[in-house]
């Protein structure tokens, strides 16, 4: 019996893109760590990347039990809110009616505090349909969800147009995916001569491979941390200019110094300084041009 060729039928199939991606959801679907939920009660910036800056031991030392805990925490967010301060400040001058996109945007603090500096719409993706739903409602309860917005979606596909994004960032989200296939999917999306920043962890080459703490790092996450070596690469294969490199590894180290004081350790801190003082692992921001 002969067989008749099917039509070709186009179909889309929702959900995560590979069974990686469906944990990496699952994972940010049920995080509830305090660290996170406790820093960003702090003035509702929810944030899930760390800290960056000198501590202010004044704003802590000198009060006692539950008090000297409450204002030790609003010190942690305040370095956190500072690292994303930083990335903003390195995406350049931005119009108000520029798009920006944040690619793994967690429960959108980095956004809330782009639209409120540049008056710009943002746009952010995270696998998470908990943290997308977290971050429009807090961009409703700011009456800022016209501007802000939160999509469930995979980074290395993004559901915007080419060559309309006049920035774009990854805020410690690229240990998740392919570099090359990350920058040519940002590269897609930016117009031309538009910025690209990035603040990540990234093991260091000249340390040889990752170190066991850098690998206890990624086991923690599910993650995949890079070498500054692959960023780079990636980077100038995809159209991307670096612009400025920064060794943020000794402006990080005293924010995690602190949270291993705190009440809201989580089992890493240990991990993160081990790396960070011997070299294997550094605490990067880079800012590239997309020609
Ligand atoms: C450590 S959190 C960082 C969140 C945010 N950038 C911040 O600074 O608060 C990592 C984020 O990357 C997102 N992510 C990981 N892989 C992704 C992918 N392939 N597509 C979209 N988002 C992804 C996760 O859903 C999560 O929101
Ligand atoms: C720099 C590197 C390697 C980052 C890995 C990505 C990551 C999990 C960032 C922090 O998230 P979080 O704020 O949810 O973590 P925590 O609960 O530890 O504060
Ligand atoms: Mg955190």
């Amino acid at each position: 019996m002969t067989q008749t060729a099917q039509p070709a039928i186009s179909v889309t199939i929702p959900g995560p893109a590979t069974p990686y991606q469906g944990d990496i959801a699952r994972y940010w679907d049920h995080e509830a760590r305090p660290v996170n939920l406790r820093l960003g009660d702090v003035d509702g910036l929810y944030h899930h990347h760390y800290g960056i800056g000198a501590v202010d031991d004044s704003a802590f030392a000198g009060f006692q039990g539950g008090e000297r805990e409450t204002k030790l925490i609003a010190e942690l967010h305040r370095l956190e809110s500072a690292q994303a301060d930083l990335l903003l400040d390195h995406l350049g001058p931005i119009r108000r009616d520029a798009r920006l996109v944040d690619a793994g945007c967690g429960r959108g603090g980095s956004m809330v505090m782009a639209h409120h500096r540049f008056g710009c719409s943002v746009e952010g993706v995270t696998l998470s349909a908990k943290q997308a739903e977290f971050a429009n409602r807090r961009a409703r309860e700011l009456d800022i969800d016209a501007s802000v917005r939160a999509h469930v979606c995979n980074m290395l596909d993004m559901p915007f147009a080419s060559g309309q994004a006049q920035a774009s960032w990854n805020n410690e989200s690229s240990m998740y995916v392919d570099l090359h296939d990350l920058f040519a999917e940002h590269a897609r999306i930016l117009a031309p001569g538009g910025r690209y920043v990035t603040i990540t962890g990234c093991w260091n080459p000249v340390y040889g491979q990752p170190s066991k703490w850098v690998s206890q790092i990624n086991a923690h996450f599910e993650c995949n941390i890079h070498s500054r070596r692959e960023y780079l690469r990636a980077m100038a294969d995809n159209r991307f200019v670096p612009q400025a490199i920064i060794d943020l590894t000794p402006a990080t180290l005293p924010y995690w110094e602190l949270r291993a004081t705190s009440s809201l350790t989580t089992g890493i801190e240990d991990a993160f300084l081990n790396s960070y003082r011997n070299g294997s692992f550094q605490y990067l921001l880079i800012a590239a041009d997309r020609i």
